[in-house]
Parts: structure tokens; C-alpha cells; sequence
């Protein structure tokens, strides 16, 4: 069966976060489920093949050096000015980093990894369901989509805007399974508290206003990940092409601990070996902008396992879609990198030009 991908918004005039398109894209875990390994043929899978995937090295050695910071530790008097200056040096040099201690309760965690499990469970029809409703993206309303309209990715997605508060509309949310809209809003509740001392920590180590990343002018869209296995070419495939995420920053949990996560270092390839305790923080491309490339948002990348399933969910913590994003800088002198950008505009490019071999944050830059 074909999956149509909702909010196929985005033709000329319409104002909103275009998501997804119209055009057909395949459930990736119905076409494994309902498949023998050696039914899907090279034919089946053909366009997701990528002919890039071992364009650069893949360096696992380096794992052990992705940086960890302790939340903790930024909130105590002894050791807040050692840690913020472990997390100035993990923004400049890695835009990349776990964070441990991070305050968010086990049982809110367990929630909502058991919820997220349990969904991708159900069978297709259902999740379509809730795929399909109409999304108006306007402001940050409700946005629902499995997958993506360029689709490459051996991945199946559902994403929808938590915050802010006043547009969300839990009446759209998954209610299956029963105690999933409450782990939702549990989850992101927390994951709003935390994204907020993440920045304002962040905005320390730049003698930033802590103001301009506040709750008034951010927003946060969740998206929930299911990379199913493939058993034929797990090396040819990946579960996300490289990209940088369009966010201040993003917060990610490994729902299960099946690795993929790669993140581009020095142009090579770093697999990163999650802390089983923490959650992982990357900068995104408003923050760069922002700090006048001072911090750079990371390109990551998901592979995929030959017989594991891997489920993760990104929160991302953006700005305000009727907002703009202009460089802060530190002195006079500075020589100013990124145009002001209205997040609208980018978020539009962000989501039509995945393809076109330029960075989105190209477009953002002065030549
Ligand atoms: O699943 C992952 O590890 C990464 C997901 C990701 O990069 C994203 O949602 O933007
Ligand atoms: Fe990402």
C-alpha cells in the first residue's frame, strides 16, 4: 500500500511549514514487515540506495572523545566555571555534545520510550490515521508526518509541534496508545525546562542576552524516528542523509540503544556511542547564525543495522516562525558572517531544497 504524506502545503502563498508533500512515499517498516528478506529486491530498494555512504572515513576510535557535560556541574557554585568552559569548547570545536545529570526523571524517560515503542506497534491504517489529518503548520500549530516528501531515508517519521502551549492542540495527538498524549506533554514539558538552561547556558559562554533563545520566542517541534532494519544492504542504505537540523539546538533520546548516530568532524565520520544515561545536544543552524558561526551546527547522519530495529525522538527547540535570527556579536570590529533571517523564509528552504547540494545555512551566510 502507498502512504500519501500530509501537509502538502507550500504551493505559492500558502504560509506554512510544509513537512511533507503529496507525493506517494512507502511506509519503510510496513514494506519490511510485509516482505521476506529476500523479496526485497535490489529493485524494491533501488531508491534508497545511496552511492555516498562511503564518500569518507568513518573514524569509531574517535567516539570516546565526544564531549560530556554534566549538567549538574553548571549548577553548582564549584564547578560551574570549569564545566561552562568544557561547553564552550564542545559548541566551537564539536557543536556536539552529551549531556549527563540532565534532571529529567527516569519515569518520565521510561514513559515515554515505552509509548513510542508501543505506536510504531500499531498497524499501519492506524498510524495513518493520525498521519493524515489535515496540518496547519501556521505559528506552530500541529504538523503530522511519517514521511519525508524527498524520501531517501530507510526511516519512518512522526512529528508534531508541543510548544508553544497556547497553539498546541492535543486534540490532534496519537491517543493510542492510552497514555501516550500525557507521556507527550510529560516529555516535553521537561524537555522544554531543559532546552531552556541548555540555552541560557549557552548564551553565558557568549555574554549573550539569555532573552533572545527564552520561551517567548522559541518554539519546539518533536519528531519521533523509526529506522527498521535491512537485512540485504544495510550498508548501502541510511536512515537519514547527512544534514544539520534547522533549531537553536536539538535534543535527542535513543529510544532503544541500537547505534546509527554519525556525526561529520574534521570530514570524517564519528559514530557516537551514547552514555546510557544521557541525553545528546547539537547545535542547529539558528544557533550558528546567531553566534556569527562561532558555533557551528553539526552534519549528522543515521545508518542503519542489519537486524535492529532503532527508535529515537528529536525535540527541537526553534525560533518563533514569525521571527527573524540576526548575528550577536561580540565587539565593533566583528566582521559580520550571516544575514538576518526570517525564520519563515528558511524554514521553506530548509524543507524544499534538501537536495540541491547546498547547505541551507549556505543561504544564510554573506558571500
Ligand atoms: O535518530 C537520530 O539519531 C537522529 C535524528 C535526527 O538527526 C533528526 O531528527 O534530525
Ligand atoms: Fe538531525
Amino acid at each position: 500500500m502507498e502512504v500519501e504524506a500530509p501537509c502538502g502545503g507550500g504551493s505559492a502563498g500558502e504560509s506554512r511549514w510544509s513537512l511533507g508533500s503529496s507525493l506517494a512515499v512507502r511506509n519503510v517498516q510496513d514494506l519490511v514487515s510485509s516482505s521476506a528478506a529476500e523479496e526485497l529486491t535490489p529493485d524494491m530498494i533501488q531508491r534508497y540506495i545511496q552511492p555516498d555512504i562511503d564518500a569518507h572515513a568513518v573514524l569509531a576510535e574517535h567516539s570516546e572523545e565526544v564531549p560530556v557535560i554534566d549538567l549538574g556541574k553548571l549548577m553548582n557554585a564549584e564547578t560551574v566555571e570549569d564545566e561552562t568552559a568544557k561547553l564552550k569548547l564542545a559548541c566551537e570545536e564539536w557543536g556536539f555534545f552529551q549531556v549527563l545529570n540532565h534532571g529529567v526523571p527516569d519515569e518520565v524517560i521510561v514513559g515515554i520510550k515505552q509509548n513510542i515503542h508501543k505506536f510504531f506497534e500499531l498497524p499501519l491504517d492506524v498510524k495513518n490515521g493520525y498521519a493524515q489529518r489535515p496540518g496547519d503548520l501556521q505559528g506552530y500549530g500541529q504538523a503530522f508526518v511519517f514521511s519525508d516528501d524527498q524520501k531517501l531515508d530507510w526511516a519512518d517519521m512522526f512529528g508534531l509541534f508541543t510548544q508553544p502551549t497556547q497553539a498546541r492542540d492535543m486534540s490532534y495527538w496519537p491517543s493510542e496508545p492510552r497514555t501516550f498524549r500525557n507521556s507527550i506533554e510529560e516529555y516535553t514539558s521537561e524537555l522544554m525546562k531543559l532546552s531552556h538552561s541548555i540555552v541560557t547556558f549557552i548564551a553565558k559562554t557568549l555574554d549573550f542576552d539569555p532573552e533572545l533563545m527564552a520561551d517567548k520566542n522559541v518554539g519546539q517541534f518533536l519528531r519521533m524516528n523509526y529506522y527498521p532494519p535491512c537485512m540485504s544492504t544495510p550498508g548501502k542504505v541510511l536512515g537519514f542523509s547527512p544534514h544539520s537540523d534547522a533549531s537553536f539546538i536539538t535534543i535527542l533520546l535513543e529510544v532503544n540503544s541500537v547505534q546509527g548516530l554519525q556525526i561529520r568532524r574534521r570530514g570524517a565520520w564519528i559514530p557516537v556511542k551514547p552514555h546510557g544515561d544521557a541525553l545528546l545536544v547539537n547545535v542547529g543552524d539558528f544557533l550558528e547564525i546567531m553566534t556569527n558561526g562561532k558555533y557551528k551546527s553539526i552534519e549528522h547522519r543515521v545508518t542503519i543495522n542489519a537486524h535492529k530495529e532503532r527508535l529515537s525522538i528529536s525535540a527541537f527547540h526553534v525560533p518563533k516562525y514569525d521571527g527573524i535570527v540576526s548575528p550577536v556579536l561580540g565587539n565593533t570590529e566583528e566582521k559580520v558572517l550571516y544575514k538576518t533571517t526570517i525564520v519563515e523564509e528558511y524554514a521553506r528552504l530548509y524543507l524544499s531544497s534538501k537536495r540541491d547540494g547546498k547547505r541551507t545555512l549556505d543561504h544564510a551566510m554573506l558571500s
